[in-house]
């Protein structure tokens, strides 16, 4: 190698040293300006994934917030008082639910009971389960035709509400539960539906969700054009028929309390009871043919048969058919089908009202019942017959008296009972004069609060759903009721009208001949 070669080879030597030098410098370089970005995005993606975790649960908080109130006190409790002293408590509030619970199954679960189950059932049967109920039962929206769009970036995958997924599946949209309530039977719960739904898909899908949910129904109602609620029946404790009262042995004495005679069970399984006497006693009942509104007549009748045996009670019929009433003809003391013996029938009982008001006033405020003065009861069926379907002068005397006898009557021992098919104003012109009333199945939704009042149907009185098996099922609300209550009559069959006929005409119960008045005029019959 000469002198140029080794110089060359020096130079060329150099060169690559300095050139490995810069390479190495410049590579920590990197490396540290990598690691410097690496900590700055972990910090980042920490800071804004607190950042979410923190709107979530603010969001929580606030939309949940009797939820959230409860977990913190919970959690306060334990930090600053121990958790002996709040085993102690919940223990004790416990004790003192069950005991409650025990004691008056309806004050506890009208107070109580029903907000505990809403909040159990929402969180831990709908809002777990109810979205896949709702996608097996065809109710999601899956959208298979629009392009995948997702993003990644540094903070996180980013997805448009409907798209397919990454993986190469669907995205789902599926409604979201909004609330929960519950009653005795049904479980009403909310839900939002998503875009590309109709209240009637949620319609036609009613029977899968029954089975979803393991029980026998589920109806749809529509709230808002996008919000309906799926209500759901958990028990019916009045499927089956309710057996009426037994008559009483002829021998035994049987003190009857007039202000709360049986009448059937209500849908917590108790006792439904009716006044046939004072506050409430006048009582309109409204239901199709065939609801059962004669049971509703005859059942509190059964339970009263010994105070109308013994002359206490003093019960006349209206029976515009002539078949119901007639069944138990001996029962009725005054008695009366078409419109001119209605009449008859309610003249004589306004004569003793106002003889009562002419013995009694300024003696007393309020009639004793007694043998002399019994509690008189007149049983109107089919009152729509005569207070509409009639003639104009027949109605009008009609309504007349029977205003005067549910306005005056209460206080001098006068009870109306009336029975309907047609609960409208114009059919019954004096049906706000019926203090308590009685919806049994109905044909139309406005049915329900023609009867018991304004927002009975939204509060879940939904008689116009009551099945046509259910005979003498029916709801009641008002009167110290503040949930419509579902209830079912007793059963009183054909030999049970016989034998209450039988038991109380043996006792010396009388009928009344009606005198017969000619344009006012009184001619003794
Ligand atoms: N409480 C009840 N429990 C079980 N079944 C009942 C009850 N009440 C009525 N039913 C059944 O329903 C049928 C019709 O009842 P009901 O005659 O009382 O109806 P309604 O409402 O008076 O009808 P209509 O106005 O046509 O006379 C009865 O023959 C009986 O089979």
């Amino acid at each position: 190698m000469n002198t140029n070669g080794l110089g060359f080879l020096l130079v060329g030597g150099g060169v690559l040293g300095v050139v490995v030098w810069l390479l190495h410098k410049l590579g920590r370089a990197l490396a540290t300006i990598a690691e410097v970005l690496a900590a700055a995005a972990v910090v980042f993606i920490a800071l804004w994934s607190a950042v979410k975790l923190l709107a979530w649960l603010g969001k929580q908080v606030f939309t949940h917030w009797r939820t959230s109130l409860g977990v913190l006190a919970v959690v306060a409790w334990w930090q600053w008082l121990g958790w002996p002293s709040l085993a102690i408590t919940v223990g004790s509030v416990a004790v003192v639910l069950v005991v409650w619970r025990l004691l008056d199954v309806v004050s506890f679960d009208r107070c109580c009971g029903r907000f505990l189950r809403a909040w159990w059932l929402r969180w831990f049967t709908y809002a777990r389960k109810l979205p896949g109920w709702l996608h097996a039962c065809g109710l999601s929206i899956s959208d298979g035709t629009m392009p995948v769009e997702v993003t990644v970036n540094l903070v996180g995958r980013r997805r448009k509400a409907v798209s397919r997924t990454a993986g190469g599946g669907t995205a789902v949209q599926v409604p979201r539960v909004l609330g929960v309530k519950s009653g005795p039977s049904w479980d009403e719960v909310r839900v939002r539906l998503v875009p590309g739904q109709k209240p009637e898909d949620f319609d036609d899908a009613a029977r899968a969700l029954a089975v979803a949910r393991k029980v026998t129904r589920c109806q749809v109602r529509e709230l808002e054009p996008n919000v309906v609620s799926l209500d759901f029946q958990r028990r019916d404790l009045l499927k089956a028929p309710v057996d009426c009262a037994e008559l009483p042995d002829l021998a035994a004495v049987n003190p009857v309390d007039l202000r709360r005679v049986f009448t059937g069970r209500t849908e917590y399984g108790q006792n439904w009871r009716l006044p046939l006497t004072g506050p409430g006693a006048h009582m309109l009942v409204a239901g199709a043919t065939g609801a059962g509104k004669n049971s509703v007549m005859w059942s509190p009748l059964v339970s009263a048969a010994s105070a109308i045996r013994a002359g206490t009670v003093r019960v006349s019929g209206i029976d515009p058919k002539g078949m119901e009433l007639a069944y138990g003809r001996g029962i009725f003391a005054r008695y009366g089908v078409a419109g001119k013996e209605a009449i008859e029938v309610l003249d004589d009982l306004l004569d003793g009202l106002e003889s009562r008001k002419r013995e009694f006033a300024g003696r007393t405020r309020e009639v004793p019942i007694s043998t002399d003065y019994p509690l008189e009861v007149l049983e109107f069926d089919e009152i729509g017959a005569l207070t509409k379907y009639t003639d104009r002068k027949t109605r009008e005397a009609i309504v007349e008296r029977v205003a005067i006898l549910t306005t005056q009557g209460r206080a001098l021992g006068y009870t109306v009972r009336g029975y309907v098919q047609e609960p409208t104003k114009d059919t019954v012109p004096v049906r706000e004069l019926f203090p308590r009333r009685v919806c049994l199945r109905v044909t139309s939704k406005t049915h329900v609060g023609m009867v018991l009042g304004d927002g009975a149907y939204e509060r879940g009185a939904w008689a116009n759903r009551i099945e046509e098996s259910a005979a003498g099922v029916g709801y009641i609300w008002g009167e110290g009721i503040r949930e419509p209550l579902r209830v079912r009559a007793g059963w009183v069959p054909d030999e049970t009208v016989k034998a209450l006929e039988t038991y109380v005409t043996n006792g010396g119960a009388h009928v009344i001949d009606l005198p017969v008045r000619h344009g006012g005029e009184e001619v003794a019959a």
